[in-house]
């Protein structure tokens, strides 16, 4: 999948995946994770996710990456909206940053972004990054975001449904297939696995009648 594909969506205004509440996954299950306030939050791929204000309102520091300069300059006045602060935006080094205090947001593509590049990451969360991507970038996702995080604990989202009916993104990704990637890695938990396909509703129209949302716990193993 090109950079393009994602690119031209946010130019067209195409993002069904974005949504104007805090992510149910993320406000009930976040209390669990190994971390205090205060801590550093990457989120990959985050578009103009309004989560990125829920966790900095619950008092963390955020680091976000994404692609597109339109989805960044849109989350970056939400921020300034909500915290009443100004967003300084500089490209450096060719990566477009958006900062303000506890708050960096990164304009560019995360397979080339260094541990330098996010500093140091207490905690991911992950919704709609791991399950944008196909199945043959997938391994290299997850083998770079360990990569540049020092496999730091996860809060995973990803879905499940029949392939034979629908191809992603978002793309379908079983139990297994998280365990394959980072099992070897992190003690995984399943903290819910319930059915969503009411709140998307957009998914039946392509023919599905069920999509199975699953959150994970991953915490590295000692
Ligand atoms: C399905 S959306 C999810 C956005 C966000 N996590 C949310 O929950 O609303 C996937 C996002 O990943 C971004 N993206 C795709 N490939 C990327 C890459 N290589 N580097 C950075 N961002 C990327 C896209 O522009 C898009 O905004």
């Amino acid at each position: 999948m090109k950079t393009d594909f994602w690119l031209e969506r946010w130019q067209r205004n195409e993002i069904g995946f974005h949504k104007d509440k805090a992510n149910p996954a993320l406000v009930n299950h976040w209390h669990t994770m190994p971390v205090d306030i205060g801590c550093r939050v990457f989120v990959p791929l985050c578009g103009k996710t309004v989560d990125v204000v829920w966790i900095l309102r619950e008092g963390y520091q955020v680091v976000a990456a994404e692609l597109s300069e339109v989805a960044l300059d849109a989350l970056a006045d939400q921020i300034e909206g909500e915290f009443g602060l100004a967003v300084d935006k500089q490209t450096v080094d060719g990566l477009i940053l958006y900062r303000a205090a506890g708050i960096l947001l990164i304009g560019g593509d995360f397979f080339k972004l260094t541990a330098r590049d996010i500093g140091p990451v207490d905690v991911i969360y992950d919704r709609a990054a791991l399950i944008a991507l196909p199945p043959e970038m997938r391994k290299d996702y997850a083998q770079h975001l360990m990569a540049i995080t020092h496999s730091a604990p996860q809060l995973l989202v990803t879905v499940d449904y029949d392939r034979e009916v629908m191809d992603g993104p978002p793309f379908a990704i079983s139990t297994s297939e998280v365990n394959d990637h980072y099992g070897a890695t992190y003690q995984i938990d399943e903290m819910e696995c319930r059915e969503q396909i009411d709140e998307e509703v957009r998914f039946r129209d392509r023919g599905l009648n069920s999509m199975m949302q699953t959150v994970h716990r991953l915490v590295a193993k000692k």
